[in-house]
């Protein structure tokens, strides 16, 4: 089994948010199994609960005061660092109801040997692993490090809540962490239990299901945008995207609005390479598009040596508006593409792609259904097929869109049919492409998907049907904030 990443699941717990689906609700859910788990293992005895300041110590705190209602069960709490440094709402609501039901012993550790000193350990029956779960950051800090290294030497059976503390959620290696009897994992497996290594930390995982909607996974919804939506303040310049656009000969404005839609979905720098009769209007549409004249009045094979230099430069390539389909122009976009490490191909430029794409080279491509039928795809039932046996992520655009990497398929419900205007495509795969130079092409390819929708929503809320491409281009900057 497959897992998933720690950014998909805080997708899907945003999207569950936006939708109406409390957190709190989630914990709640999560922490009756806890209890329920551990009441499957001891009918009575001593619970030692050890919690940290996240919400995954807020599940345990759930799962305490589900289980003192039984009187046969003591709880004893150790919260690592102080009850005032809780982080979370969620986990803080939680622990304040704890004030309400009858906890045994809690104490505030600071120091490992206080835990130590209480001799809870010795006492317990069963450990509830609490302290870290999937936001766990960087190597272990102390004093959760010592805390793991105490549980562990206890040798007293643990139930591990969402990951073993200390594990690292993503597969990856980290120094040390609980080993558990059995790990309880919301909702879906985590990409690092699904790892082989995964065993020696927990004998067992099970899969809870802690009632997330089924839409804030199958539609594309706010917790796709969310982590583009905030930055460092170390940030520099180039960290948000230098996108390469390929585009224009026949057609100037369709580049032009590719460009300004990935600058207004925040890429740092956008430079698009045009042919030459082209170039200066491009260019005369804003003092934002830095142009770069190709070599003759359409793209073709003489071009190339000028846009792999280019392609060095930049995180991603979007390749197709307005590039029209003369043969001698198919063919060179069918030998820049191998040049690129991330490419989106849009529009004409499908025209000239050979499928399937090589391994090392990650392409997005949108096209409508039409575009999709003369590249071998059978309507949006097959995007996830298609997506697969062709090694590309593909982002179906209609009514609905269907987005696809060959793993799993997101459905954007958001747009209007004010869109089908000219230009509308541009914007999309102009998005994408500011998207991808910094995040991976399915999330870049949902977040797109999303952010075009509403940002032509908004646009129809404004202009109704007479709405433009470029109005739609306007409103992305409503839509992240
Ligand atoms: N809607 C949601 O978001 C839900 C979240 N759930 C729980 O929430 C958990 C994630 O919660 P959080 O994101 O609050 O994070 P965690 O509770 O996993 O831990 C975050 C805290 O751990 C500390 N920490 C992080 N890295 C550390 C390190 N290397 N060394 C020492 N201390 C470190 C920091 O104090 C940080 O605030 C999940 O694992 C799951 O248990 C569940 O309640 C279900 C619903
Ligand atoms: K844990």
């Amino acid at each position: 089994m497959k897992g998933i990443t720690t950014s998909r699941m805080k997708t899907i717990d945003e999207n569950c948010e936006h939708l109406g689906l409390k957190g709190l609700q989630l914990m709640e859910n999560a922490g009756a199994a806890i209890a329920h788990e551990v009441k499957e293992r001891i009918q009575k005895g001593n619970v030692l609960i050890v919690a940290g300041r996240g919400n995954n110590g807020g599940d345990a705190f759930v799962a305490a005061r589900h289980l003192v209602y039984d009187p046969a069960i003591t709880v004893n709490i150790a919260l690592i660092g102080s009850a005032s440094g809780i982080r979370t709402q969620d986990s803080m609501h939680n622990f304040a109801l704890l004030e309400h039901c009858r906890i045994e012993g809690f104490i505030e550790i600071t120091d490992p040997q206080q835990l130590k000193a209480t001799r809870w350990l010795d006492d317990a029956d069963l450990i509830v692993d609490a302290l870290l779960g999937t936001g766990i950051t960087g190597k272990l800090r102390e004093t959760e490090a010592t805390v793991i290294d105490l549980i562990n030497d206890s040798k007293v059976p643990v139930v591990a809540v969402d990951v073993p503390s200390g594990f690292d959620p993503e597969g990856g290696k980290f120094d040390r962490s609980v080993r558990a009897d059995i790990t309880l994992t919301f909702h879906r497996m985590k990409k690092g239990l699904a790892s082989d290594h995964a065993k020696e930390y927990t004998s067992e995982v099970k899969v809870i299901n802690i009632g997330v909607c089924e839409d804030a996974e199958t539609y594309v919804g706010k917790g796709d945008i969310a982590a583009f939506r905030t930055r460092s303040r170390d940030s520099h310049k180039g960290q948000h995207g230098r996108m390469l656009i390929i585009g224009g000969g026949p057609y100037s404005g369709a580049p032009a609005l590719t460009a300004m839609a990935a600058l207004r979905t925040g890429a740092d720098i956008v430079t698009v390479a045009a042919p030459a009769n082209v170039a200066d209007i491009i260019a005369s549409f804003s003092p934002n598009i830095i142009v770069k004249a190709l070599s003759s009045n359409i793209l073709c094979e003489k071009d190339i040596d000028t846009v792999a230099k280019l392609i060095e430069g930049h995180d991603v390539v979007v390749m197709g508006m307005g590039l029209g389909r003369d043969e001698r122009t198919k063919d060179t976009v069918s030998k820049i593409v191998p040049l690129c490490k991330k490419v989106v191909v849009d529009a004409d430029g499908l025209y000239g792609i050979a499928l399937p794409v090589p391994e090392d080279i990650e392409m997005i491509i949108t096209p409508h259904a039409g575009e999709f039928t003369a590249l071998g795809g059978n309507g949006k039932e097959d995007a996830l097929e298609f997506s697969k046996k062709n090694n590309v992520t593909v982002l179906l655009k209609g009514k609905e869109d269907h987005i696809s990497n060959g793993e799993r398929v997101a459905i954007n419900h958001t747009g209007n049919p004010g869109m089908t205007v000219g230009g509308t495509g541009d914007v999309l795969a102009g998005i994408t492409g500011a998207l991808f130079a910094i995040a991976p092409a399915m999330d870049a390819a949902c977040g797109a998907a999303y952010i075009n929708g509403v940002a032509g929503d908004l646009a129809f809320e404004r202009w109704g049907h007479g709405l433009l491409a470029t109005d739609i281009i306007d409103m992305i900057t409503e839509v992240m904030k």
